[in-house]
Order: C-alpha cells, then structure tokens, then sequence
C-alpha cells in the first residue's frame, strides 16, 4: 500500500476499464449492452462531451503539445531524432479525440500475420466481420456495415493540389483507388476514408460509441479525472480493482471488479501501469523496489511504430484554406518484389509541416504542401520503461528508430523520400512547386538524405506491441490469444499495446476492432469467429 493513502473505496462493478480511449469507450459500450452487467470506465483526462476543440475534426492538429496531451518526449536517440515527441490525447476517446481520423479497415494479411504469430483467432476470418459491426459506410459495395456506431465516408475530392498529387502518382505508377473496398491496395493513391460526420465532428470512440448512450444506462459509469495508479490483487493473484487519484487530487480511492480488471491506457501507459502494479521485466522493476508479481520480459518490449519522414514544397500556387482534416490523401508502394503488402505509405499534407526541420535551419513558408512516407512494417523496437515508481511520473520512451540490424528502416524510409521527389518531378505538379524546402538542393546523395532524415523525421504516432499478445509458451508475450495478462487471474488488456506488431495502415479502426472482439471474449461469445458476430450484428 502507498503510504499516505486514503482506504476510501468507491463501489464494486462487474468490469473495471482503466482508459477511457479509443479501446476503453468501445469496450464499455459494448459490455453496458447488458443491462445485467455493470461497467465503470475510469479516464485520466477530462470529457468531450460538448467540447468543440475536440470535436472538430479540422481542428484536430491544435491539440498537439496542448493540455489535453500527455506530450512523451522520446530518450536521446541512438541514430533518430532526439527532439521528438509522442503526442497521446489525455481525454476521453484517448488519442482518437485527438488523431486525423484516417479509418483504415485491419488488413487482412495483417491479421493473418497476427495470427501466424501466435494469436489464434485474430485471422482475417474471425476479425473483419466485427469491422462490419463497428462501421457505418456509405462506400458502395458488399461487406460494409451500415448501421454500426462509427461513421465512416471518403474524403470529397476538393483540393485542387491534392489533385494534381494523385494524377502525378498515377504517372509513376500508383493509379488512383478509393480504399476500405476489400482488397490490399499494394500499390496506389487515393482520398483516405475518415471517421467523422459530414458537419466535420468527429466520430472517436467516446462520440461513436459512448456519447448516444451517456445517462441512459443505469449500469454503466464513465468517470473522468481519474488517473489510475495501480491494480490491485488478492492473495490468489487475482485482479480485484484500480486505485485511482481522485478528480479533486485530495488523495486515492479504490474500485472493486466483481470480474475482471480490463487495462486500456494505450501502448505507452499499459505497460507502465502493469510494471507499476508488479508485471514486469523482474530486473526492471527490482530497480524501483517494485514486488514482482511476475517476471514478464516481454511488458514495455516490443515497442513498434510508424516512423515518418518529410519532404515539404512551397507552392507556387494558393493553397486550399479548408479542409476536412488537412491530409487528405494516402498513398501506398512496394518496395521490393513479391510483397504481400506494402511496405511504404505516404501522407499528403495540404499544409506546411515545419515541426522538425525548422531546428536544423530548413527554410519553411505559409503556403505549402508535403508527402510525408512512412515505414509500414518497421523492423526496429524499442521500449516503455519506468522513470520511477511514482504513477505521475512520465514512462521513458525509447523508439529506438532505425537501429534495426538489417537497416531495413532506412532502406524503405530512403525509397520514401526518392519516390516522393520523383512524384513530384511529374508534369501535374508542375504548376504547384516552386521549390523544395526540405531535405532541400544540398540533399543529393544517399548519405545526405538519411542523415537529413535521422535528423528531422516524426512519427504518425501510431506506437503499438508493449504488451503483446501471442502463443501462450511464448515468453516475450504478455498476453495470451484471449488478451488475457499472462501470471495472473482476472486480468486483460485491450488497446494498441496488445498488437503483436502494427498493420500497415494508420491503426485506430484496428484498435476498436481489438475492443469489439475483447468484449465477445468477456462475453463468451467470440470463439466461433463469424457466426459470434452474426449473431449479434442485430442488436447494434
Ligand atoms: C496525433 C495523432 C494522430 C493520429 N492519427 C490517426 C489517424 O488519423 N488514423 C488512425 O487510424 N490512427 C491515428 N492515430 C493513432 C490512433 O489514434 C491510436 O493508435 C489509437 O487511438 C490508440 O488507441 P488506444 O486505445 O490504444 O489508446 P488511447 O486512445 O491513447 O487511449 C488510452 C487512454 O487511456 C488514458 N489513460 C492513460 N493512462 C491512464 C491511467 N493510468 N489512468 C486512467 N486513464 C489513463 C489516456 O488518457 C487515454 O484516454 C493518431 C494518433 C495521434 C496521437
């Protein structure tokens, strides 16, 4: 017990969610369905509800580096930039009250990856029909939901620029395409899908899933301002509740789980709050003095993430002054041969994008564009570790970018920026470059641009994979296949960290997918695939 604590104890539920994010709000949904079933979702960070500088989609990039962010500045980076940051929304929805919304149906050949990893039931088979349950989409064609919480549409085509883009990608080979309508799109471009209303609020998982059921059921009880610093056992290792900092920081209550305790504070504050609460790597938490419930290696491993370069024009044309979320436009490549998918993405930003190049000295204007690739299945990890054990204190955050041993990274992430110039170099874009700002004229040769890149890169802020599920004899996986925290009873976790490694795309349609089948799990309804989400597609 924490010295100083108060023993005040604030009621017993049938489940306990510690998050309140894009996992967390879908999740209690989902289990409040059940009248019989009592639910308390517990958030560190304020409501939503009514809050227009979350709400809006358009908005959304204010909320960097804002009070409604945990702002994580990564560890001294060994080849990477050292400056950055990890933006992860303090809010309810979690980082999909603060993300751009770009939906991406899981791809099936990433689940199928998953599953070959040691996640039996997470193969395209038994998971895409929950994407069915959660969506509705107005794309044309078989296999969309049309009546689940969380609206999805394309992007108009409004930006003349972004226009010019694709046509340009057509040119070097990536045909226009519209996406989430079935297949991979190995290589093309087009208008993203995002998850937001057509009056541009968007659809998180708090507005889809929580805000149409607040104050109608009597069973659940979303509290805000609670910041859960541990998760309490029994002598039977089994997981009885959370202690939580009250709202009013005058001190600690607790909250029982008749049961199951379910773990949902994203890829950076899972793994922090299970080593803080005795799971753990044992010499890690030794070092803090922290009991060691059990020994697992694998909890702040693994730390998996989209790490994302910048090649950034002026325009030599006015640039749009609206737009839906301001990258607008996706596009995909293969770098290699014999892909089963791709293994490069670019962003489009209709916006200038100067947040790590401005530093070095890299020119920047108010009136530009950029493509932003990313590195879709990145081979380096890194870890969460703790800074102390004191809850308030921030995880480091070691991404370890570019360090994998077959400079993998470096290779997809150099084909990036090459292919972003040579997109650019095409007759469509001539009437809308003046000129390149960054990597600029003095990045010519290979060695020049990767270390513009090492210098100046950011994420797409998808971290993923710190407590990640896998075979149960697998030691490095946390959780076993039904998310359950391996050493210890009444325990799950459901959110990015459960991942065994990310898709390629942007990955909040995936974690509320994780949360739709981790609730069929807790209900005893998940294990015959297909059917189990048939059989409840009436009820949504
Ligand atoms: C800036 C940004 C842009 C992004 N854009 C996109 C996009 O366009 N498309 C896309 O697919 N993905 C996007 N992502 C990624 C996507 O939003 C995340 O992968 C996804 O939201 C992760 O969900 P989660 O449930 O794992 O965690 P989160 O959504 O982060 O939820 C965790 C929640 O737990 C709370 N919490 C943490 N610790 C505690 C504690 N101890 N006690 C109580 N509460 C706690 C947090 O405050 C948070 O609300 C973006 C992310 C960011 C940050």
């Amino acid at each position: 017990m924490t010295d100083g604590e108060s023993k005040s104890t604030a009621g017993e539920f049938d489940y306990v969610i510690a998050g309140g994010g894009s996992a967390g709000c879908a999740l209690a949904a989902r289990l409040s369905e059940d009248p019989s079933v009592t639910v308390c979702l517990l958030e560190a960070g304020p409501s939503d509800v009514g809050d227009r500088a979350i709400l809006e989609l358009s908005q959304w990039m204010h909320l960097l580096d804002s009070g409604y962010d945990w702002d994580y500045p990564v560890e001294p980076q060994e080849k990477g930039n050292s400056f950055m940051r990890h933006a992860r929304a303090k809010v309810l929805g979690g980082c999909s009250s603060h993300n751009s919304c770009i939906a991406f149906w899981p791809p099936a050949e990433a689940l199928d990856d998953w599953e070959a990893m040691g996640a039996s039931g997470w193969g395209a088979r038994d998971i895409l029909p929950y994407v069915s349950r959660l969506e509705s989409n107005d794309a044309p064609g078989d296999g969309h939901g049309r009546s689940g919480p969380v609206r999805l549409r394309d992007v108009p085509p409004n930006d003349p620029c972004g226009r010019a883009v694709l046509d340009a990608a057509a040119a070097v080979g990536l045909p226009t395409v519209a996406f989430n309508r079935g297949g991979t799109v190995l290589n093309g471009a087009g208008w993203f899908q995002i998850n937001a209303s057509e009056d541009g609020t968007r659809m998180s998982s708090s507005h889809a899933y929580l805000h149409p059921i607040l104050g109608t059921r009597p069973n659940l009880e979303v509290r805000t301002g609670c910041w859960v610093s541990e998760i309490l056992f029994d002598e039977q290792q089994t997981a009885t509740g959370v202690r939580y900092q009250r709202p009013d920081l005058t001190g600690y209550d607790t909250v029982s789980a008749r049961r199951e305790v379910v773990v949902t504070a994203g890829a950076i504050d899972t793994p922090k709050l299970l080593m803080l609460s005795g799971i753990g790597p044992a010499e890690h938490l030794a070092e803090f003095g922290i009991p060691v419930r059990v020994d697992s290696p694998g909890v702040g491993s693994n730390l998996d993430d989209h790490v994302e370069g910048l090649v950034f024009w002026e325009a030599s044309q006015p640039m749009v002054t609206e737009s839906t979320q301001w990258w607008e436009i996706g596009l995909f490549a293969t770098t290699r041969e014999g892909l089963n998918h791709p293994d490069l993405m670019m962003h489009y930003g209709s916006v200038p994008f100067d947040m790590n190049t401005l530093r070095w000295g890299y020119p920047t204007t108010d009136n530009g564009f950029c493509l932003t690739p990313n590195v879709t299945q990145g081979r380096s990890r890194g870890t969460v570790r703790l800074r102390s054990r004191d809850f308030r204190d921030r995880a480091k955050v070691d991404p370890r970018y570019f360090t994998d041993s077959e400079g993998h990274d470096d290779r997809v992430m150099l084909s990036g920026v090459k292919l972003a110039r040579t997109i650019a170099e095409q007759k469509a874009l001539r009437g809308w470059i003046a000129r390149e700002l960054a990597p600029g004229p003095d990045a010519v040769t290979d060695a020049e641009i990767l270390d513009y890149i090492h210098k100046t890169h950011n994420t797409v802020y998808h971290p993923a994979g710190t407590a990640r599920m896998g075979a149960v004899d697998d030691p490095m996986a946390v959780l076993d296949p039904e998310l359950r925290v391996k050493g210890v009873r009444g325990l799950r976790v459901v959110d990015a960290s459960a991942m065994p490694k990310l898709p390629h795309v942007n990955p909040n349609v995936t974690v509320m997918t994780m949360a739709e089948r981790c609730a069929d799990l807790l209900r005893g309804r998940a294990g015959s695939g297909l059917r189990a989400v048939e059989s409840t597609l009436s009820e949504v």
